[in-house]
């Protein structure tokens, strides 16, 4: 297996003090910061844009910035994100009118590229793109808000993903998103992810590091 990264969703931190809570997590042992962007369009619900992105930057982040985008259109803000820190931008394929052409863009910004799979999109929007593609997240939730209940259907969808990915000749990231943490971590990385969100999971503890070393146990455990 790929070695597990951990993307904790600054959705669930404390934004008031975002800084702050985002160099905790990664001195804490975080890998990614996943940074969910929610239009009240594609999603029912608005979180924030390009200029949080860049005041990350501004602070002194140096982790890689996985941008989730839940917009659409989604291309008009993809050189935004890009010119704002952002190292890996995810789009839902419904939520772009020319699915080729969108992923073209965010490597012709010099970004890498994910395609996000909500529970009940099926795998199929993958088929003549996926050379372009150097992750695919799989929504374990309906997108738009945080805390949600993982949705047992994932895993099954996992391992669709998975034997997918490996019968390419290039890497691609398998991450999930939504309701993950310490009692299904397990079940999602013997399933096949290898990237791992969790949101309130993480930010709903008091120590950041506890959790995230209890996540990577008991991620270990699938593969052993
Ligand atoms: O994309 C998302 C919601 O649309 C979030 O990334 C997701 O909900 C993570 O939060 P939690 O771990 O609390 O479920
Ligand atoms: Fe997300």
């Amino acid at each position: 297996m790929n070695d597990l990264i951990i993307a904790p969703s600054i959705l669930a931190a404390d934004l008031a003090r975002l800084g702050d809570e985002v160099d905790q997590v990664i001195r804490a042992g975080a890998d990614w910061v996943h940074f969910d962007v929610m239009d009240n369009h594609y999603v029912p619900n608005l979180s924030f844009g390009p200029v949080v992105c860049q005041a990350l930057r501004r602070h002194g982040i140096k982790a890689p910035i996985d941008v989730h985008l839940m917009v659409s259109p989604v291309d008009r803000i993809i050189p935004d994100f890009a010119a704002a820190g952002a190292d890996l931008i995810s789009f839902h394929p419904e939520a772009s009118a020319h699915v080729d052409r969108s992923l073209q863009l965010i490597r012709d910004q010099g970004c890498q590229t994910g395609l996000v799979f909500n529970p009940a999109t099926p795998l199929d929007a993958l088929r003549y793109v996926i050379d372009k593609v150097d992750l695919i997240l799989l929504m374990s939730v309906n997108p738009g808000f945080g805390g949600q209940q993982f949705l047992p259907v994932t895993l099954e969808k996992l391992r669709e993903a998975r034997a997918l990915i490996d019968a390419q000749s290039r890497p691609i990231r398998l991450e999930v998103d939504g309701g993950v943490g310490p009692d299904n971590i397990e079940a999602v990385v013997a399933a096949g992810a290898d990237t791992v969100v969790a949101g309130s999971a993480i930010f709903g503890q008091p120590d950041y590091a506890a959790v995230i070393d209890t996540l990577r146990q008991r991620a270990a455990r699938a593969a052993s």
